[in-house]
């Protein structure tokens, strides 16, 4: 659980707050004298706004130094420890707040908007990429980003202007260091760093510090690019026009900071995490309290710690609290029954993100009080938009494919030319492959370049040349391969989804136990709804063992209601117990078959079905008594020895379903 807010002693910070004049930072009183010293060498006119950590904590680029957020966490994890922000500047000084950036004084820098310009049909998809000149979309609170977007844009790495690469190198602190604050942070992701260095290296070959390949490397290494590039404003937040745009009631609301319950609805990848990270800043700003929950691991007892604090928070502070719960379908409907009253008193603003269609999903009563926001799969344009936004910061130039010569093969000046390009048309088929999945285009971009990195293939494919080891092309084939990669992980909503549901059913019939519980860990890891696999696990129990052991159903249906009452992670081991007594049951398909033969027969019967014979008819009234219906039949329990009487309708007498399989 990620609780931002106040934490060691919540009632003093609030109480002895204060705001820096400078920075426009809260914090405790007792701080400000020694903040503002600080704050004032570091900020000089026309900088206030940038934020500094206050008194007493680190500063930022010290603390960027320290672990950052395992990037080896399962993808799920990771995303929500995307949203680890201090919900306020106080939070920025506890404990809990280390290792997070610094606060984001820079977004208050301009910054030039990415939304792609429309792309006629069949034209190329790379948008003329506005240089963005400030503000990293990867890291609050930076300063300058490069002009690499120019470079790509106009599709010619020296197209760039070597007056303007210059002049950012400056702002960014002249010497090519990563930071304009002077703050050196090799071993974290630093946009700035890519955007600084190869801001003068990419088009101006005046500069030393182009990327060179194994810095791309490094910063490419560790957290999945998708994280690294998650925007912390509406401004970056690509397309979702309908549900964010301009003149939407959402935006709007967002902008006052109004926020309603809200659903965030979509498929994976397309940014519901994004909007309620973007929520999560603008809340700090305003002193509301952020809170982030993901169903895939909380507890019923993470949830009610939650409202606890939002209680006290509202009675003692008035302060509100958003609460955002990643993947709420995987909580179960007693789980979601614990947020109502809160929801509805006001106590907790929610906001829920889910794949999966929430009027199924989500508690009736729940869902009534929340605004359901629909999210689409983003288009190709928004898709290349992104991606380009994460080729700048990397500092890769794009090689024009309509150009008739290669920029590389006529370099006079090699060592200052960029050491890494991408095929334009790998970022287009990258985007479509991507399927309005950004976080699968961006991984699937990092494992691309990573990959090419790695294996230090150097030679142009359409030229057949060769260049020096310094040199690397990314081309088509390198992100085909990378988005290959990307999707070993599960794809709940896919043909993965199906893929493994069926390859769990071949092992347990197979009586395999080792690749049934395989099967079954790579969907539950994967993010799969468990009682999605307890519902073939019931079917299972049928079609599989049926009467060979017939408390295989009792097990399965133990286990979906197991699965009902405690949710993930808990139930987890309930599946997998289930799982391997189904493969060690002894199996026959005898009931299955035999029933299939009935539907067969029925389905294939030519003209009338025949009717019921009379005597198995029930005669309830004199009428059908005096129809014939009942007559004759012989009740069973009145004969102590086995009884002659015909049960199937005449035209079927003597088929066997349990032997024939057409009657
Ligand atoms: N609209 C967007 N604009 C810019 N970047 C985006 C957008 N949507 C997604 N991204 C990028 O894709 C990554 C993944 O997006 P996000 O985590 O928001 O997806 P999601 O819809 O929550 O997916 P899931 O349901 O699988 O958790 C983000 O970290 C961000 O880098």
């Amino acid at each position: 659980m990620e609780v931002s807010g106040p934490e060691d002693d919540p009632f003093l910070s609030q109480l002895h707050q204060v705001q820096c004049p400078v920075c426009q930072q809260m914090m405790p009183a007792a701080h400000i004298n020694s903040h503002l010293d600080r704050c004032l060498l570091l900020h000089p006119a026309g900088h206030a706004g940038h934020a500094e950590p206050a008194a007493g904590s680190h500063r930022a680029g010290e603390r960027a130094k320290g672990p950052s957020p395992p990037g080896a966490k399962r993808r799920r994890l990771s995303e929500s420890s995307a949203l680890k922000q201090p919900a306020t500047p106080t939070a920025a000084e506890s404990s809990e707040g280390e290792g997070e950036e610094a606060d984001d004084g820079g977004e208050t820098e301009s910054r030039e908007s990415y939304d792609a310009p429309p792309t006629p049909s069949g034209a190329r998809l790379i948008p003329d990429f506005p240089v963005a000149r400030a503000g990293s979309p990867a890291r609050k609170g930076s300063g300058k980003r490069p002009a690499a977007a120019a470079a790509a844009g106009s599709a010619s790495p020296r197209s760039w202007d070597e007056a303007e690469a210059q002049e950012e190198l400056e702002e960014a602190g002249g010497d090519g260091d990563a930071d304009a604050d002077g703050e050196d942070d090799p071993g974290h992701w630093d946009a700035d760093a890519a955007d600084a260095a190869f801001g003068t290296g990419g088009g101006s070959r005046a500069h030393p510090r182009a990327l060179a390949a194994e810095e791309i490397r490094q910063m490419l290494e560790g957290k999945p690019l998708a994280d690294k590039m998650r925007p912390d404003t509406l401004q970056d937040y690509i397309g979702q026009s309908r549900a964010v745009g301009q003149e939407t009631l959402l935006r709007s609301l967002l902008e006052t900071n109004e926020i309603p319950s809200l659903i965030l609805w979509g498929p994976p990848g397309c940014g519901k995490t994004t909007l309620a990270h973007i929520i999560a800043n603008n809340s700090k700003k305003h002193s509301i309290r952020f809170v982030t929950l993901s169903a895939t691991n909380a507890k019923t007892n993470d949830v009610r710690d939650v409202i606890k604090q939002a209680q006290n928070e509202k009675s003692f502070f008035k302060r509100k609290t958003i609460l955002f719960i990643d993947e709420i379908h995987r909580f179960n409907k007693s789980q979601q029954d614990t947020f109502l009253p809160h929801v509805e008193c006001g106590t907790l603003t929610l906001i829920g993100a889910t794949t999966e269609n929430p009027s199924f999903q989500v508690n009736a009563a729940l869902l009534s009080r929340c605004r359901v926001i629909v999210l689409e799969k983003l288009p190709v344009e928004a898709m290349v938009t992104i991606l380009m936004r994460a080729i700048n910061s990397l500092g890769i130039h794009i090689l024009d494919s309509s150009r008739p010569t290669d920029p590389l093969s006529h370099s006079s000046n090699s060592s200052s030319e960029p050491s890494v390009l991408m095929e334009d048309k790998a970022v287009d088929t990258l985007a479509y492959l991507s399927d309005g999945d950004a976080r699968t285009g961006l991984n699937g971009l990092q494992l691309a370049v990573l990959a090419r990195l790695s294996s230090r293939k150097m030679f142009c494919k359409k030229s057949g040349q060769t260049y020096s080891p310094s040199r690397v092309l990314i081309t088509e084939n390198d992100v085909k391969e990378g988005l290959q990669r990307s999707h070993i992980l599960y794809d709940r909503a896919g043909e993965e989804h199906y893929n493994c549901i069926s390859a769990l059913h071949k092992a347990m019939r197979g009586s395999d136990q080792n690749a049934s519980l395989y099967w079954l860990a790579r969907m539950l890891e994967g993010g799969e709804d468990p009682l999605y696999v307890a519902r073939r696990l019931v079917r299972f129990a049928s079609e599989d063992i049926g009467l060979a052991d017939p408390s295989a159903l009792t097990q399965a249906v133990a286990a979906y209601q197991g699965c009902h009452f405690i949710g993930m992670p808990e139930c987890e081991v309930l599946l997998a117990q289930c799982v391997v007594y189904f493969a060690r049951a002894p199996k026959s398909i005898e009931v299955y078959s035999a029933y299939s033969n009935v539907k067969a027969c029925l389905r294939s019967h030519q003209g009338p079905l025949p009717p019921v014979p009379l005597h198995l008819r029930n005669a309830p009234t004199r009428l059908l008594k005096d129809l014939g219906y009942g007559k004759g039949y012989k009740y069973n329990p009145m004969y102590s020895e086995p009884v002659e009487q015909e049960y199937l309708p005449e035209e079927l007498r003597g088929v066997d379903f349990f032997k024939q399989r057409r009657c």
